[in-house]
């Protein structure tokens, strides 16, 4: 069986690619860094090495790397083969792997393709089927897309080699309903899960795992605290953490129902995977591209939304979306970004350019934490 992930990461090596090895798939990654290509050209073999109380030291064997700037054909007819197309390049990078899967669509023959984006973000999947379904309808019964939730906590590596220290805990669930009359069968990968209604494992993990990992990150960033375990030794802090998690535990046991103990523990469990001692993880990582994470479908933004439906505040939140108004990591062109059109536009014409609220009393409260920031 032949995979083929996109973005050769954190997430590409680390997560996708060891599930995929796991189940018995040959992986080729394609990616844009050529170094990275090289080394996975070279390498017979690689270690994720998982730290935490279960730890394991895995070995992916069986793969290799194309590069797809330098050999965007080889690329192409790499998906054209395989049985599962997998991505991890972030969700504002998938249209630039789109006309590659195109591509390898054209020239396919036989069984609908199987691709399932493993991005932080809801519907990744269908976003990704938009881009390459566009102006090439005629290719839609080549593929089946699949939404999935990707959950594991794996912080900057080395980029010297190919090793990935990662945390013992992880979580793919994969949305099963689109195989169903499709002509492509559901892939057998042991270590994922396939539910019936993704939107419950999407909108727990995104509005709690990166809700809170966000409000840890922007607050301390503001700090000036490097990691997030250290952030989350600052009282305010966690308190800050445990409002916006209150916030969104409120809107998620009434969406879905969950059952509240067991919630709460889910909860208490993402805060102690951020607090993993034996994986430093950095604010600034966390905070990365801040105006994907105040926009209208992210981690703040669409939880705040739905609380103020339902006639609920979402105070935690809001105090989440202001911290993240200072996030400046110079490096980061979002935050470069944000920092510009912080200043550049009025503030309620911030909130409806980047949040993509533009009436009513979430966008007045949120345009006034604009404003405060600017000053
Ligand atoms: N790291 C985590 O803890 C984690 C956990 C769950 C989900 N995610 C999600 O996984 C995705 C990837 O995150 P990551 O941490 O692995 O990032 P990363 O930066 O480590 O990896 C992204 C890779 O994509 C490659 N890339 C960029 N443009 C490309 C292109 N046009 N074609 C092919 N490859 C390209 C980059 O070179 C890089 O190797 C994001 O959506 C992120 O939100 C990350
Ligand atoms: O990847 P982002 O930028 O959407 O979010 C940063 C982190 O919160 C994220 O990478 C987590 O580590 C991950 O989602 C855990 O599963």
């Amino acid at each position: 069986m032949r995979a083929v992930h996109f973005g050769a990461g954190n997430i590409g090596r680390g997560f996708v690619g060891l599930l995929l090895h796991r189940a018995g798939y040959e992986v080729t990654f394609v990616d844009v860094n050529p170094e990275l290509i090289g080394m996975l050209q070279t390498a017979d073999a690689y270690q994720v090495r998982e730290v935490g109380p279960d730890a394991v030291v895995h070995t992916v064997t069986g793969f290799t790397g194309i590069d797809s700037k330098a050999d965007p054909t080889g690329a192409a007819q790499a998906v054209a083969d395989a049985d599962v197309v997998t991505c991890a390049v972030g969700p504002t990078v998938m249209r630039f792997i789109a006309p590659v899967i195109r591509e390898g669509l054209a020239l396919r023959s036989g069984d609908p393709l199987v691709v399932m984006a493993c991005e932080n973000a809801i519907g990744a999947s269908d976003t990704l089927r938009e881009h390459v379904l566009e102006g090439a309808e005629e290719l839609a019964a080549k593929a089946v897309f699949a939404n999935t939730a990707v959950d594991r906590i794996i912080p900057p590596q080395d980029p010297a080699g190919l090793d990935v220290v990662v945390e013992d805990f992880f979580e793919w669930s994969i949305d099963r309903s689109p195989f169903a009359g499709s002509g492509a069968a559901q892939p057998a990968i042991p270590d994922a899960h396939f539910v019936d209604d993704l939107a419950p494992f999407i909108e727990r993990k995104l509005f709690t795992v990166n809700t809170g990992h966000a409000t840890t990150a922007y607050a301390g960033w503001n700090a000036g605290i490097a990691t997030i375990a250290e952030a989350l030794e600052d009282r305010a802090i966690r308190a800050a953490v445990e409002a916006a998690l209150a916030d969104t535990s409120r809107l998620l046991l009434a969406k879905f129902g969950f059952d509240a103990d067991e919630h709460a523990a889910y909860v208490a469990r993402a805060i102690e995977r951020f607090e993993n001692p034996a994986l430093p993880d950095t604010c600034e990582r966390i905070g990365r591209q801040p105006l994907r994470k105040l926009s209208r479908h992210e981690r703040f933004v669409q939880p705040a939304v739905e609380l103020v439906e339902r006639g609920e505040r979402a105070d935690g939140l809001v105090a989440a979306y202001a911290a993240a108004l200072r996030f400046d990591a110079e490096g980061d062109e979002q935050a470069v970004e944000l920092q510009r059109l912080l200043h550049e536009l009025e503030p309620a014409d911030f909130v409806a350019h980047v949040s993509g609220i533009e009436t009513g009393p979430l966008a007045e409260t949120l345009a006034e934490r604009v404003a405060a920031a600017r000053s």
